[in-house]
C-alpha cells in the first residue's frame, strides 16, 4: 500500500516537473515572472479566443483585455479601471531593433520613463526565435497600456535576423524603427567582454579577430561581424524607408543622454518629457544614471552586466580593425546620413 502511494507520489511530481519544463520551452525565459499569472491565464486566453472567433475578430492590434489577469491587479490598473479607463495590451508601434552592446538597454529604460511609453521588461524575440508562436503569444508579452500610451520592445537580435525586416513589416508597416550604433570596434570588444565573462576558457581577443594566427580579419566571428552595420541595413531598407528608422548614437547616449532622448521622442511624436533633469552622471560607474523611473523612485544606474570594465587589447590589433571597418563606416554615414565620427 505504502509503496503504491509513493509510486503515485513520484508520477505525480514527475509530471509536474515535465509540465514546468515544457511552459519554460514554450513562453521563453523572458516570461518566467508571468508563468503563475499564465496559469491562471490559460482559461481568460480560451475564453478570449472563442470570444474572437464568434465575433470574426481577425485584427490583432488593439485586443482589449476583458477580464482581469495577473499584472491588470496592479493597483495602478484597478485604479484606471474605476475611472472607466481599460488597459489593454497592444502589438509595439516602435522596436528598438539593435545594436547588440549599442547601449539598447540603456536607451529603453531613458525612454520608457515617458509617461506616454510603456515597454516591455525584457528581450521577447519575437522576430527572430519565437516568430511561429504568432502575434498573439507576442501581444500577449506586451504590457497593458492606457490609450494614447505607446508600446516599445527591444531585442537588439532583431537587427541581424534575416527574416525580421519582412516580418516586422508584416505586423505593422509604419512600425517606427530605433537602431541604437557605436563604434564597431568598442562594441566588438564589449561583445567579447560579455562572452568571457560567461566563457572564462575562451582565447584573447587578439586572437580570435585573425583567422589562424594570419592578418586577415575573420569576419565570420560574431563580435566582427555585427559591426559591418551597413550590410545589416541595406536589408532594413528593402522593407522601409529610412524616415522609419532613427538612429541614435551610443557614444552620445553616454555622454549626453537628453540629447539622444530628444531626437527619440520627437521621432516617437511624443511631448519631450524626458530632460537632463532625469540623469545624473555616477563617476564610479562612469555612465549616466537614472533619478527615478517607472520601477524606482530611487536614484539608480543599470545593473553590472552593463557598463563592465573591456580588457586591454593590442593598439596595433585596434588600428588594424579601424582600418579594417572604415570603408563600411563610410558606407553605413553614406545611407543614413549621419557621420558618427567613428576613428
Ligand atoms: N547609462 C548606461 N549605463 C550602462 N551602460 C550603458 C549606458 N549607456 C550606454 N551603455 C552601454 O550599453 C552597453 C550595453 O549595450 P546593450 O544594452 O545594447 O547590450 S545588450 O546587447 O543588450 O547585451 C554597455 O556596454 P559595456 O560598456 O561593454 O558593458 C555600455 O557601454
Amino acid at each position: 500500500m505504502e509503496i503504491r502511494l509513493s509510486r503515485k507520489i513520484v508520477t505525480f511530481l514527475f509530471l509536474i516537473v515535465v509540465l514546468f519544463m515544457y511552459m519554460i520551452y514554450n513562453y521563453h525565459i523572458c516570461a518566467l515572472p508571468e508563468i503563475t499569472q499564465s496559469i491562471s491565464n490559460l482559461h481568460f486566453n480560451r475564453t478570449l479566443e472563442l470570444y474572437n472567433r464568434h465575433h470574426h475578430i481577425k485584427t490583432i492590434h488593439q485586443v482589449p483585455i476583458i477580464t482581469l489577469t495577473g499584472s491588470d491587479a496592479y493597483p495602478k490598473y484597478r485604479f484606471f479601471r474605476q475611472q472607466g479607463l481599460q488597459p489593454i495590451r497592444q502589438l509595439p508601434t516602435a522596436l528598438i531593433i539593435g545594436v547588440k552592446k549599442g547601449g539598447t538597454r540603456a536607451l529603453l529604460e531613458f525612454i520608457r520613463i515617458h509617461p506616454d511609453v510603456r515597454a516591455a521588461g525584457c528581450e521577447v524575440h519575437f522576430f527572430d526565435k519565437h516568430y511561429s508562436k504568432g502575434f498573439e503569444w507576442y501581444r500577449h508579452h506586451m504590457p497593458l497600456t492606457l490609450d494614447g500610451q505607446i508600446t516599445v520592445e527591444k531585442t537588439p537580435s532583431y537587427f541581424i535576423t534575416r527574416d525580421a525586416p519582412q516580418r516586422v513589416k508584416l505586423m505593422n508597416p509604419s512600425i517606427k524603427l530605433l537602431v541604437i550604433v557605436r563604434d564597431p570596434v568598442t562594441r566588438a570588444i564589449s561583445d567579447y567582454t560579455q562572452a568571457i565573462s560567461k566563457k572564462p576558457e575562451m582565447q584573447s581577443f587578439e586572437r580570435l579577430v585573425f583567422f589562424n594566427g594570419s592578418q586577415i580579419i575573420n569576419t565570420s566571428w560574431g563580435p566582427i561581424k555585427l559591426g559591418i552595420y551597413a550590410r545589416f541595413l541595406k536589408r532594413w531598407l528593402v522593407y522601409f524607408p529610412l524616415k522609419q528608422l532613427l538612429f541614435v548614437s551610443g557614444e552620445r547616449l553616454i555622454v549626453d543622454p537628453a540629447i539622444e532622448l530628444k531626437r527619440v521622442q520627437n521621432f516617437l511624436g511624443i511631448k519631450c518629457v524626458v530632460t537632463e533633469k532625469h540623469f545624473y552622471f555616477n563617476s564610479t560607474k562612469g555612465f549616466p544614471c537614472l533619478f527615478k523611473s517607472e520601477r524606482r523612485s530611487t536614484p539608480h544606474c543599470l545593473g553590472k552586466t552593463k557598463g563592465r570594465n573591456h580588457p586591454h587589447i593590442d593598439p596595433a590589433v585596434l588600428q588594424r580593425l579601424r582600418d579594417f571597418y572604415r570603408p563600411f563606416n563610410d558606407q553605413f554615414y553614406h545611407m543614413t546620413g549621419i557621420n558618427f565620427g567613428w576613428p
